[in-house]
């Protein structure tokens, strides 16, 4: 028995292999959160197989995009306790992650896990997307830009978007009923350079829970004036 038993079963399902190493990393990860969790609030998660499921698989299934390859700089907008973006490093060890939320405590736990876990070539940043985005040492930097319940597909475009190279993709990590949100986003995608190239339904292992994957390729360059400053993506969204 171990505190990752619904991780281990129901990996497989998503092709990913968990070695000893893996396990332990993911094992250690998960007593961190719950630990940091009784004094800062990170998740609402809180039972074992809840965070097997809802958190670990869930950020997994970004595997199914077959985007996550040895190599890639990938960007995590609005973080939180580490999700997709700490999965990800778990199971892939050659990427480069920038873990990046506006709540610094996060951060902090997040930056615990990192030492901890002994994880290379990952680091936190404590800044709004919309201002990191104008930063031109990380505008247009990444490979790939992902995004899992921070915003609506329209404002996170402009969060995301600005980022990813030209080439590079923009994943959303959205519920099942994202169908209007598709429709109602294709304007904003479209100015701020990209194109939804394909939406992968996905069943959760070990749930009956259906996600989306959208899939956004960058095709052209953001224009300077995305994102734009002071509360207007939300107030006025494309
Ligand atoms: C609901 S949590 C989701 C956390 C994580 N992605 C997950 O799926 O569990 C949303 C996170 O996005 C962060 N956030 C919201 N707007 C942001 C912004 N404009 N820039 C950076 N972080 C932001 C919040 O601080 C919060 O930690």
């Amino acid at each position: 028995m171990s505190n990752i038993d619904v991780l281990i079963s129901g990996i497989s399902e998503l092709g990913i292999d968990l070695d000893e190493d893996r396990r332990d990393k993911f094992a250690k990860f998960k007593s961190l959160l719950k630990e940091w969790n009784e004094v800062i609030n990170i998740t609402a998660i809180k039972d074992d197989a809840e965070i097997d499921i809802k958190h670990f698989l869930d950020s997994l299934t970004i595997f199914k995009t077959g985007k996550i390859v040895k190599g890639v700089k990938i960007i995590d907008i609005g973080t939180g306790g580490g999700f997709p973006g700490m999965p990800i490093k778990i199971v892939e060890n050659d990427t480069q992650i920038l873990l990046l939320d506006s709540l610094n405590k996060r951060l902090k736990f997040l930056n615990e896990v990192i030492e901890k876990l002994e994880l290379k070539d990952i680091s936190t940043i404590h800044e709004r997307a919309e201002a990191l985005g104008n930063n031109k040492e990380y505008r247009e930097q990444y490979d790939i830009a992902v995004s899992r319940a921070v915003a609506s597909l329209n404002i996170l475009s402009e969060y995301c978007l600005p980022f990813v190279k030209i080439g590079g993709y923009f994943i959303a990590m959205k519920g099942s009923d994202s169908k209007e949100e598709v429709e109602g986003s294709r304007n904003a995608i479209k100015i701020l350079g990209g194109e939804l190239e394909d939406k992968i339904d996905i069943k959760i292992p070990n749930s009956d829970i259906v996600h989306s994957l959208l899939i956004i390729k960058k095709t052209s360059h953001t224009p300077t004036k995305y994102p734009r400053q002071g509360g207007k993506i939300k107030k006025n969204p494309l």
